[in-house]
């Protein structure tokens, strides 16, 4: 039995994911959460393979990513405690802002139990991934934003998100194109939460990236199907060995990048593709950021006096 829970169901993503994610043919139990179900939650947990979580409150006009952590931060460890206890070996997939500290949060959680496998959690940035390819196609029409892929890595908020252009294959773009495309990639979801102006942030786009993910994961994971890879922000020791000269350098335990996936989840953690001076710079902003988000969500379980 190949079970999904989504925790946040009821939400702007959770209705139209789930409504994906009931289209796949991998899934044969769907198990929809929210609040209000709560109760229900633990009891129904037990023998899930995999846990999407979109709960949490999204954005308001003015307000960065990280302002969400106050009430996210609690309701991810929450959900976190239930999955630990319930059903500890599912690949757990986080939706819910601010992804850069809600990860880590969840592998806190649980490396408390002694259940974390690094190689199980996501943040999913999958969206960066589907504008990138959408707003290079709006500037170039000769490109198929279907089948190019552009990776994207980093984190998921403003400076941390960083995509690699240079690798689309054929591209030239000028430095005003680069600076245009960077900046919509890195303040997309700006767009979205000003153009809804108090009604939340990305929804339906999400629910796409989100069901995305989720099945590139059922398909690694239940199928055995290989070759499979997306850009999404993981525990970079879900690969120790390709990782273990990026992490002395840069000191981040979390990074988005590309990963291939396999029957455990991440199989291999790809080496950071060649980078431009353009995008070499852009890491370079990155970095610092990062790491602030990632010891605010570390922290916030293992020194909450730190936060
Ligand atoms: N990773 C990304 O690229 C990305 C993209 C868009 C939005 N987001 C984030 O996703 C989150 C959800 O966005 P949304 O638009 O669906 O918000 P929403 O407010 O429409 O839905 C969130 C849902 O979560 C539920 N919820 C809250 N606490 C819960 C708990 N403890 N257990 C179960 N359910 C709970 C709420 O009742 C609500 O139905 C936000 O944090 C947002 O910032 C991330
Ligand atoms: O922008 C947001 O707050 C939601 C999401 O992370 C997005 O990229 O659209």
């Amino acid at each position: 039995m190949v079970k999904v829970v989504i925790c946040g169901a009821a939400g702007g993503i959770g209705q139209p994911l789930s409504l994906l994610l009931k289209q796949s043919d991998y899934i044969t139990h769907l198990a929809l959460y929210d609040v209000v179900n709560a109760p229900g939650v633990a009891a129904d947990l037990s023998h899930i393979n995999t846990v999407v979580i979109p709960a949490g409150v999204p954005r308001k006009p003015g307000m960065t990513r990280d302002d969400l952590f106050k009430i996210n931060a609690g309701i991810i460890r929450d959900l976190s405690e239930g999955i630990v206890k319930n059903c500890p070996g599912a690949f757990i997939l986080v939706i819910s802002n601010p992804v850069n500290s809600t990860v880590p949060i969840v592998a806190e959680v649980l490396k408390r139990h002694g259940a974390f496998d690094p190689r199980r959690v996501f943040g999913i940035s999958t969206l960066d991934v589907v504008r990138s390819s959408r707003f290079v196609y709006e500037l170039d029409n000769s490109i198929d934003p279907r089948s190019t892929r552009v990776t994207v890595i980093g984190g998921h908020s403003g400076v941390t998100i960083v995509p690699v252009l240079s690798q689309i294959p054929g591209q030239k773009f000028t430095k005003e194109q680069l600076d245009l495309l960077t900046h919509r990639i890195q303040y997309g979801g700006d767009e979205v939460v000003k153009a809804k102006d108090g009604a939340g942030s990305a929804t339906l786009s999400m629910a796409y990236a989100g069901a995305r993910f989720t099945s590139a994961i059922l398909e690694a994971t239940v199928a055995g199907k290989t070759g499979l890879v997306e850009s999404t922000y993981v525990n970079l020791h879900a690969d120790e060995e390709s990782t273990a000269a990026f992490r002395a350098k840069t000191q981040l335990e979390y990074f988005a990048q590309d990963v291939e996936f396999g029957r455990e989840g991440v199989s291999k953690i790809r080496p950071l593709p060649e980078l431009s001076a353009y995008e070499q710079t852009l890491l370079d902003a990155a970095i610092p950021e990062l790491k602030v988000n990632i010891t605010k969500g570390t922290a916030f379980i293992t020194d909450a006096s730190k936060i």
